[in-house]
């Protein structure tokens, strides 16, 4: 079984990036990521302390827009217009969850759909499904998942994937992105019936629940791989994933938590904001 190494891979898509960080610097523009952090989460405080750093190593201008956990929607979306129109602000991030007084889908249609990092508005959704052949901003996190197959030489094609969760940051755009890439897909949800038997038959298995070691690994198929996206604090401080027993398996490739999907999701995000910034300036709305 080989462990997959994100922050590996990571490490050379941000030598990638910085040149053409360097290259926007030259046309005098510098790419411009806004976040903003509603309430407390703990997977969102590492995201946002880590990203923080790898923006500024790569030159690129990240600010964190944090608000209490009683906001209102109208509030969020009021700054939202704002970063909307301001040209200095390339990427916008939302963090998710949302404290739940707070309908999610309101906001993330507020978001300029030139500036949606996440590919959470309805229009980038659609050109996720439709498979477009534009440019348009996806998840980073099934994003940066796809290039680790990639690294890896895992393939797709008329390969069995199971995607554990649904959400519109994890979920879904992993299944729309195995799909295009011409797998067959299940996604399960809470409601699955018999997840076993399917995890048992999976050539390809990405788990993204949010529950600790809920998952058990020796139940997957000899010679599949294994993504795990979760990001779960214990009570003791350790970092794990959604998936235990990871090693001593015959898996072909697992994903560690930490050093997997994260660094990967944060090494995209990158990516994206600098391809947003390289849009706005071929658009002459730098
Ligand atoms: N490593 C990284 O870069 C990233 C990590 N994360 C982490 O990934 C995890 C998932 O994030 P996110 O998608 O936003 O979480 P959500 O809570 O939005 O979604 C969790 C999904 O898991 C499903 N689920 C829960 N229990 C079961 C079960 N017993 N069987 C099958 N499905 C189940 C839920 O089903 P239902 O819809 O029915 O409720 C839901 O669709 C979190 O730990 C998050 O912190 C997220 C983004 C990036
Ligand atoms: N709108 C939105 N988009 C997101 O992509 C999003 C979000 N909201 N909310 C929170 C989750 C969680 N998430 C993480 C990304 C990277 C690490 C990360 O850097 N992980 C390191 C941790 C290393 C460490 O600090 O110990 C690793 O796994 O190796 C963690 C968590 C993005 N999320």
């Amino acid at each position: 079984m080989t462990m997959i190494d994100g922050q590996m891979v990571a490490t050379q898509i941000k030598q990638q990036i910085a040149k053409q960080v360097n290259e926007l610097a030259e046309l005098g523009v510098t790419p411009g990521l806004a976040v903003i952090m509603v309430g407390n989460d703990a997977a969102s405080e590492i995201y946002v302390k880590n990203k923080q750093q790898v923006a500024t190593d790569l030159g690129i201008e990240a600010n964190t827009i944090k608000m209490p956990a009683d906001t209102t929607e109208l509030a969020i979306i009021k700054k939202i217009q704002i970063l909307n129109a301001d040209p200095a602000v390339d990427a916008i991030l939302v963090q998710s969850p949302m404290p739940t007084h707070i309908n999610e889908q309101n906001i993330q249609a507020a978001i300029d759909p030139s500036k949606d990092v996440d590919g959470f508005h309805p229009y980038n959704l659609g050109q996720l499904v439709t498979d477009a052949n534009e440019y348009y901003p996806v998840a980073n996190t099934p994003r940066g998942i796809m290039r680790l197959l990639k690294w890896y030489d895992v393939k797709t094609t008329g390969k069995l994937a199971l995607v554990i969760g649904r959400s519109i940051l994890v979920g879904k755009p992993m299944a729309a992105m195995l799909t295009n890439a011409d797998a067959t897909v299940i996604t399960a949800n809470s409601q699955t019936k018999n997840l076993d038997e399917l995890i048992a038959i999976a050539d390809i298995v990405v788990v993204a629940m949010g529950k600790a070691n809920a998952i058990d690994a020796q139940k997957m198929k000899a010679g599949a791989t294994l993504i795990d996206v979760g990001i779960n604090r214990l009570a003791d401080g350790t970092l794990v994933g959604d998936v235990a027993n990871k090693n001593n398996t015959n898996l072909a490739f697992a994903t560690p938590v930490p050093g997997g999907v994260g660094p990967m999701t944060i090494a995209t995000l990158m990516e994206t904001t600098v391809e947003l910034a390289q849009q706005h300036v071929a658009h002459g709305n730098d």
